[in-house]
């Protein structure tokens, strides 16, 4: 079972490197590339990796966009987590903030694909010839994470007409493309889907997505919805956020799903999401034993580095509960 920990977005962060630097993480997720192309300038996508970039981003056509080029230390150390440390790095995409972001169409949803393949993914001389960004350099991430928190008031409306089915529209659609199309080029290594939805079964950002796309790890968020958190399940005995999540038939038979928890009680939207290190221990007692799961997830690393127990960071806690 693995320790999943995403990284990019503590306050005051330290580096990548130092994450992977922990024996006890086995995945970390950046995140986030939080616009989309469809609403980003010059039609690129944008990201945040907090306090590890610079403030300069690419300009495309002329347009100044909202990818972040200088972000000096990531692509270096995407490559010592992988090769020193053996970890895996997977690209995060959406996260929490803003959540205005969407995919309009299939045909958007194929080209955000491609743009990530040719951005993170293997290094391609068609891709940099033609001015495609490089922003971490020769680094190729593992995969990509979907964390679709975007929470849109009404369905969008393109070329005068709302939009159907807008919160999952592409989604299932980049996935395939990923899965089907752009992995199978390359076998140097294998690339990974993973999602991380909310715990209420079906997620309504992301209904309809995950119940028919393939995903290798499901990394569910037991906190910020009081009904089917952690919390709740410490609190009533029984964890039905879990039992609902390993439940969904249509997922495919392989996924992994784990369990995610606030890395302290800063992490979540309330303190109470956040479960001690023992609490964690009574709650893995309950499903370590399903073949669906697959360890556990972690928000946000720099919230669990400065969570020290006993000497020992939460994430650490997290690996010592799970080789139990
Ligand atoms: C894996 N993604 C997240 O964990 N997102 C997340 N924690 N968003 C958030 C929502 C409300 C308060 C704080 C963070």
């Amino acid at each position: 079972t693995n320790v999943v920990t995403y990284w990019g977005q503590g306050p005051n962060q330290g580096s990548l490197q130092d994450v992977c630097k922990n024996p006890n993480v086995d995945i970390v997720a950046i995140g986030f590339i939080n616009v989309f192309p469809d609403q980003g300038a010059g039609g690129w996508p944008g990201s945040n990796f907090g306090n590890a970039c610079g403030s300069e981003t690419y300009t495309y056509n002329g347009t100044k966009t909202q990818l972040y080029s200088n972000c000096p230390n990531i692509g270096t150390d995407i490559a010592i987590c992988q090769k020193v440390y053996n970890k895996k790095v997977l690209l995060s995409i959406g996260g929490g903030y803003p959540t205005n972001y969407f995919i309009k169409n299939e045909t958007s949803a194929v080209n955000f694909a491609n743009f990530l393949w040719g951005t993170f993914g293997p290094v391609k001389n068609e891709w940099t010839s033609t001015g495609g960004p490089r922003p971490f350099g020769d680094a190729v991430v593992d995969g990509f994470d979907f964390d679709i928190e975007s929470e849109l008031s009404s369905a969008p409306v393109v070329n005068g007409k709302a939009l159907t089915n807008y919160k999952t529209n592409g989604y299932a659609k980049m996935i395939s493309t990923f899965k089907n199309t752009l992995y199978p080029q390359d076998s140097v290594k294998p690339y990974y889907v993973s999602g991380a939805p909310q715990c209420v079964v079906p997620d309504a950002h992301f209904a309809g997505v995950v119940e028919n796309a393939w995903f290798d790890f499901l990394f569910v968020q037991y906190y910020n919805t009081a009904a089917c958190s952690a919390r709740q399940a410490i609190t009533s005995g029984t964890f039905k956020g879990y039992n609902d999540w390993t439940g969904v038939k249509s997922l495919n038979a392989d996924v992994k799903i784990l369990v995610g928890l606030p890395g302290s009680t800063a992490a979540s939207s309330d303190a109470s999401y956040y479960l001690t290190p023992s609490e964690v221990k009574t709650l893995v007692s309950k499903v370590y034993s399903n073949t669906r799961f697959g360890g556990i997830m972690v928000w946000e690393a720099t919230y669990a580095a400065n969570n020290v127990i006993c000497n020992r960071n939460y994430l650490t806690w997290m690996k010592q509960i799970l080789n139990a």
